[in-house]
């Protein structure tokens, strides 16, 4: 479909770049180890001075961890690949049927790059680009990391490309609808005790690195419940306001619900409460019946899969614990597809972005 922009009524083509995460290629060492090093050597995962990263990522990570990521990805591998990888293709195809305009995929690591995504576009005529991080809350390690690769390949590669990107989603009342509706069907038939909501950690420092006016986020829960400018940009805030607004549209009961970080990698101080460490005290605390979900995902992966619905039911039950679930992610869910579509569609007829509210 052709569009016409600015005042010359050029005459543009657009498209859309969902962009992920991504995998490693196969759940061997072999594979796992290219794909920690492209990850974990990103200046806004692991934020320290290029020489540190160096030491710390190929001289010590690198050494242990693709053996342990390895076996524990072999736990959820699926014969079609990577399920982050399957989920995100399967989505793209099913929003692909909802709007007239070419969807690409894209991954920020390894196989099926950003780039790859980008010039499948360019192949069909495209040069306005929606670019659709896949992550429904901000952070310099997920949502801006995208962002800024896109960029980049942009200016190098696509030099007559312009891209336009979908603001994180965390609160956009339609997201929360079908986000709670995908719950309480998870929830169905399971007398829980308690709910936890656990989405990926982040160091704490990345917070502050965040926070444009550089005093606002204290860490401390009190600054989240005031409203600030910082909230764009504050991880921390965005997931409390996700699990409220949940909580808010399901009506489920304040004394049965919290929030936790999982996936810390080193020493350095991360979000709390940890999730390993909420398992154990809701186990050692009589909570019998435990259901957990994971929406700093919109689709099932290792951190989900394995962490939470392997691992963590382990944790939850070696400490008391008794009936387990693991709420699944979004992922291909026509009403999530379809809502993707309307975005798209929205801004691709009127240029408007869908809303959210920052509070
Ligand atoms: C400093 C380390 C890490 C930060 C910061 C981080 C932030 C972050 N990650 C996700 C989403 C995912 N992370 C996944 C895997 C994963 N994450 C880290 C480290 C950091 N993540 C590692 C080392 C790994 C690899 C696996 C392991 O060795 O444990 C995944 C799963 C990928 C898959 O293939 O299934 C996702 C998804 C977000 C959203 C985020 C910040 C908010
Ligand atoms: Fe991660
Ligand atoms: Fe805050």
């Amino acid at each position: 479909m052709l569009y016409f922009s600015g005042l010359n009524r050029r005459a543009v083509k657009k498209g859309v770049l969902l962009v992920n995460l991504g995998s490693p290629d196969s759940p061997t060492a072999k594979d796992v180890k290219p794909y920690l090093d492209e990850f974990l050597m990103d200046e806004r995962v692991i934020d320290v001075n290029p020489v540190l990263r160096n030491i710390v990522v190929r001289g010590i990570i690198l050494n242990t961890r693709p053996k342990k990521s390895a076996e524990a990805y072999s736990k959820i591998w699926w014969d079609e690949g990577s399920p982050l990888i399957v989920i995100s293709e399967r989505f793209a195809e099913k929003v692909q049927k909802h709007t007239e305009l070419p969807v690409a995929l894209g991954m920020r690591y390894g196989s099926n790059t950003i780039k790859e995504g980008l010039q499948e576009l360019k192949d069909k005529g495209v040069d306005e680009v929606f670019l659709v991080p896949l992550y429904p809350h901000y952070a310099m390690s997920s949502y801006e990391t995208v962002v800024v690769k896109a960029l980049e390949v942009q200016q190098q590669d696509f030099p007559e490309m312009h891209l336009t990107t979908l603001p994180a989603f965390y609160s956009n009342p339609d997201y929360i609808k079908i986000l709670s509706k995908s719950i309480a069907e998870g929830l169905k038939g399971f007398d829980y005790d308690h709910i936890l909501f656990s989405y990926h950690g982040i160091p704490e420092r990345h917070i502050r690195k965040s926070d444009p006016t550089k005093f606002h986020c204290q860490l401390n829960g009190e600054c989240c419940k005031t409203n600030s400018v910082a909230h764009h940009t504050c991880y921390r805030h965005q997931c409390y306001d996700t699990t409220e607004l949940v909580k808010k549209e399901l009506g489920l009961p304040e004394d049965k619900v919290s929030t936790s970080f999982q996936s810390r990698l080193g020493s350095d101080p991360w979000l709390q409460p940890f999730t390993d460490k909420e398992f154990e005290r809701l186990g050692h605390e009589g909570i019998k019946k435990l259901a957990v979900i994971t929406p700093a995902f919109v689709s099932d992966c290792l951190e989900t899969l394995e962490e939470i619905a392997m691992e963590g039911k382990e944790q939850f039950q070696e400490a008391g614990g008794g009936d387990y679930i693991h709420v699944p992610c979004l992922n291909d869910r026509d009403d999530w597809a379809e809502l993707m579509a309307k975005w798209i569609n929205t801004w691709a007829e009127k240029a408007i972005l869908p809303e959210y509210h920052i509070r």
